[in-house]
């Protein structure tokens, strides 16, 4: 039987893992996820080709590892699912790694390196330790798989020195590796290779501004198919808000909040050390402060519930038509579209007519029809720019971080 590649996506609250094979380009066995592990009980969604099926998780699962355990052995399990029955039947796995630190590329997992991704723990505990912790269990109860981690920040390495160097003591910035990383590269490496392939154009020609925004949100600036800026900096806390994070504020502001800023928040592990400050700026703000969800499609809506509803909404366009305005200027006016991906930007068509009639001045015209209507479950990019604008493209991308990985997986290690 043919191996396959197994792609493990890993947040703190939510587990998904894919099964492709591993061919170029990979083709979808099965897709399988729980989340909910921190508000239990957990819910499991899976996946088959046609076949969906969604359940709570009587077990317990209060780790990403039990999570992940429970994907593997319900899949193994699974009598439809005879292409992945067993351990034997993987050749890799291929683990997202938010921070990765001064990596430019994917790395193998072996002794050497499983020491250096401990020093990125203490960089970005908050979003590094569920992904490294499985990482941790494979190699240990899997240890005939090759696992490959892949960095988000990676992509993100051709960001100019003056962009990604902050004002602070120079010393004390580069002892302590304090710069702008950038996140979500794994997505705008597959949103660039897919918007260049649908514009016909070569990616070191595509130009694009890029907004990648689920319960994370980002934006990226594109120059010549590489990385120039991107909102998120040291962590993924800065730039735009998100579902429970407040985004790029005054950093003094955490001290007028709490006089408890600097001390370990409550929420803090033997294993992993947060202060209160980025507990509350990470996990008690966004959406979720300002509305009381962390759902943005009941914030998106046309008659929204209550006003804080409403302000939430006219935040997240306020910002992020500052960075479009910023990043346009940053491109020198020459880009070949804005583009749409990640959970709203997919799915609120609501929040794209919005912001394209902020940004009228730059030249973006949509078409109503096709940005209500949206991209077909097949189709990766759809265009939905007016038909007469002559301005950049008006674009939505149905990202795919758990493909990504299996295609460079399968592409450079066959
Ligand atoms: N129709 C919609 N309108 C607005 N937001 C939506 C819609 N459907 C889903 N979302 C939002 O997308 C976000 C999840 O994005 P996604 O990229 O899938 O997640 P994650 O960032 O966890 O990977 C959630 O905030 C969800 O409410
Ligand atoms: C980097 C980041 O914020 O990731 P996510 O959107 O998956 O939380
Ligand atoms: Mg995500």
């Amino acid at each position: 039987m043919p191996k396959s590649i197994l792609a493990v996506n890993a947040g703190s609250s939510s587990v998904k893992i894919t099964f492709y094979t591993f061919e170029n380009p990979p083709r979808t066995i099965a897709d399988a996820a729980i989340s909910g592990i921190t508000a239990p009980p957990p819910t499991l969604k899976y996946q088959q080709g046609d076949k969906k099926h969604q359940e709570e998780v009587k077990e317990k699962l209060s780790t990403p590892q039990d999570a992940f355990k429970y994907l593997l052995q319900r899949c193994f399990s699974d009598p439809d699912l005879s292409e992945v029955a067993s351990v034997d039947d993987l050749e890799y796995i291929c683990h997202r790694v938010v921070h990765g630190g001064d990596y430019r590329d994917a790395v193998e997992i072996n002794d050497e390196t499983i020491d250096r991704l401990k020093g990125l723990e203490d960089l970005a505990p908050l979003h590094n330790f569920s992904a490294l912790e499985i990482v941790r269990l494979c190699k240990v109860e899997l240890p005939k798989v090759r696992s490959i981690t892949f960095f988000d920040s990676a992509f993100h390495q051709t960001i100019p020195e003056a962009t990604r160097t902050y004002p602070i003591n120079q010393e004390i910035a580069k002892a302590n590796g304090l710069r702008k990383y950038g996140f979500h590269g794994i997505s705008y490496s597959f949103i660039l290779r897919s918007v260049a392939q649908f514009l016909n154009k070569s990616i070191e020609k595509t130009n694009l501004v890029v907004l990648h925004i689920g319960s994370g949100a980002s934006i990226c600036a594109i120059k010549d198919g590489k990385s120039v800026d991107t909102s998120m900096g040291l962590t993924p806390l800065a730039g735009l808000p998100g579902a429970t994070r407040s985004g790029s504020i005054d950093p003094s502001l955490v001290f007028h909040y709490t006089n408890e800023a600097g001390k370990l928040s409550p929420g803090s592990t033997s294993e992993m050390h947060i202060s209160t400050a980025e507990d509350i700026l990470n996990k008690q703000s966004g959406w979720k402060a300002l509305t009381g969800t962390t759902d943005f499609s009941k914030i998106a809506v046309e008659n929204p519930p209550s006003k804080a509803h409403k302000l939430a909404f006219d935040i997240f366009v306020d910002r992020i038509q500052g960075y479009i305005g910023s990043y346009y200027v940053k491109l020198n006016g020459e880009l070949d579209g804005v583009v749409f991906a990640g959970g709203i930007g997919e799915k609120s068509a609501l929040l794209r007519r919005t912001l394209v009639d902020k940004c009228q001045c730059l030249g973006l015209a949509i078409d109503d029809v096709a940005n209500d209507k949206g991209p077909g479950d097949e189709e990766t990019v759809k265009d939905i720019s007016k038909g007469s604008s002559k301005g950049p493209r008006v674009l939505v991308c149905q990202t795919n971080e758990q493909f990504e990985m299996a295609y460079h997986c399968a592409c450079s290690r066959r």
